[in-house]
């Protein structure tokens, strides 16, 4: 029988309470190695199936709605964060992301961000939609978890098995808006950053992020911080780089890289194509890696060059970069991620007794 109450609505207040980085971390690293596989291609392996996006255009250019379904099946869910009676059963979700992207909207009286997004989950008995769950909130995490991801695995693997908590890296943010706030504090929290390096077009931005890292309880006092006035000035001595604008020109460029190499750039934003950030130099002598193969081939039309992997074959087989290289993840985002958070955070929710509707 249906149920009465379906479907059930969790507002971005009540996500927020059980967003986790143990939790967020697992779905997504979940979600880049099971795209990895093909639906059915190996039994009781965790599969996605995640048709390309669609991108609708809106009344004005920057205004726009993607379409965002997938299935993933078989993964497991084991974090404490997730809980419950669905820690380590084998699972499928069955979900469908309606995000927009209105890069104006920071610039609104007052501001709107820029991304707002909801997440639909659907039964797999019936297909009737169970669960409607703000997304914004998701998209911020789950985008900055798969540069965590991506780091630990392309970054620090290089050094061994345990650099990421014993290593020292001095990380840029350029772009200090909604993506780079939290990639500058989780980077700081996750890791042993001890140089972060803040750029955005309007710098009053960068140094408000700046006052406010500081004033954080338990941020992490070794970190020094340095307001720049050039992405070039950023990105100079940086380890690991985080591009999160929506600049249609190059902010990274090689002249700037450390010249021995051993460099890696999470590259999150996009201006009309997701590899505009980055100069063509940088991608001609970088390894790049994708979150998703398929999207890939709709999505980075035109890249200067060649792909290397998917982000999940490097985790599944640890097949690391040479400590040298300078290593792209460009970070597209995709469908499964949001389907596998969505997941854990209504685990958690429903394992901590809330009801619905909140
Ligand atoms: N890869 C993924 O999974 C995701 C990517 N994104 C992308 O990340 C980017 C940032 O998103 P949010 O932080 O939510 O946006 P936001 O509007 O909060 O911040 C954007 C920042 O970029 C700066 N910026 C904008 N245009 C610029 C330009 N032409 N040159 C230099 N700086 C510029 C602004 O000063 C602002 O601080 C966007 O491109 C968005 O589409 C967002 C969500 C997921
Ligand atoms: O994956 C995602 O949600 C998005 N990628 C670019 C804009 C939003």
């Amino acid at each position: 029988m249906s149920n009465p109450l379906a479907p059930f609505y969790y507002s971005e207040e009540t996500v927020r309470r059980f967003l986790n980085w143990p939790l967020v971390i697992e779905a997504v690293e979940s979600a880049l190695r099971a795209v990895v596989a093909m639906s059915g291609s190996t039994p009781n392996e965790p599969f996605v199936n995640q048709p390309v996006r669609s991108f609708t255009s809106s009344r004005e250019p920057g205004q726009v709605l993607l379409t965002m379904p997938a299935f993933v099946g078989n993964y497991k869910l084991t974090s404490a964060g997730s809980g419950g009676d669905a820690a380590n059963i084998p699972r499928s979700t069955l979900a469908c992301k309606l995000v927009t992207s209105f890069s104006s909207n920071p610039q609104r009286e007052p501001p709107l961000p820029s991304i707002n997004a909801n997440i639909l989950l659907f039964s797999l008995e019936t297909g009737e939609l169970t669960t409607i769950m703000a997304g914004t909130d998701i998209t911020t995490w789950r985008t900055v978890a798969a540069s965590l991801v991506a780091t630990k695995h392309l970054y620090f693997r290089r050094f061994g098995p345990r650099a990421e908590r014993e290593r020292e890296i001095t990380v840029a943010i350029i772009g200090c808006g909604v993506q780079g706030q939290m990639h500058a504090s989780a980077f700081c929290s996750q890791f042993k950053v001890k140089q972060l390096n803040l750029y955005n077009r309007t710098i009053a931005k960068a140094q408000r992020l700046s006052e406010q890292l500081q004033q954080t309880p338990g941020f992490a006092s070794q970190t020094k911080i340095t307001v720049c006035n050039s992405p070039g000035e950023a990105v100079q001595g940086s380890d690991v780089i985080c591009v999160a604008t929506y600049s249609k020109e190059p902010l990274v460029y090689a002249a700037d890289l450390r010249p021995a190499g051993c460099v890696h750039i999470n590259a999150v934003g996009a201006g009309e194509t997701h590899y505009s950030e980055v100069a063509d130099n940088v991608y001609g002598l970088a390894q790049i890696y994708v979150d998703s193969n398929a999207n890939a081939q709709s999505e980075l039309i035109g890249l200067a060059a060649p792909i290397t992997a998917e982000l999940g074959s490097v985790i599944k087989h640890g097949t690391y970069p040479a400590e040298s290289a300078v290593t792209i993840f460009q970070s597209m985002g995709m469908a499964s991620e949001d389907a596998c958070v969505a997941q854990a955070v209504q685990d958690a929710i429903l394992s901590s007794g809330r009801l619905p509707n909140v």
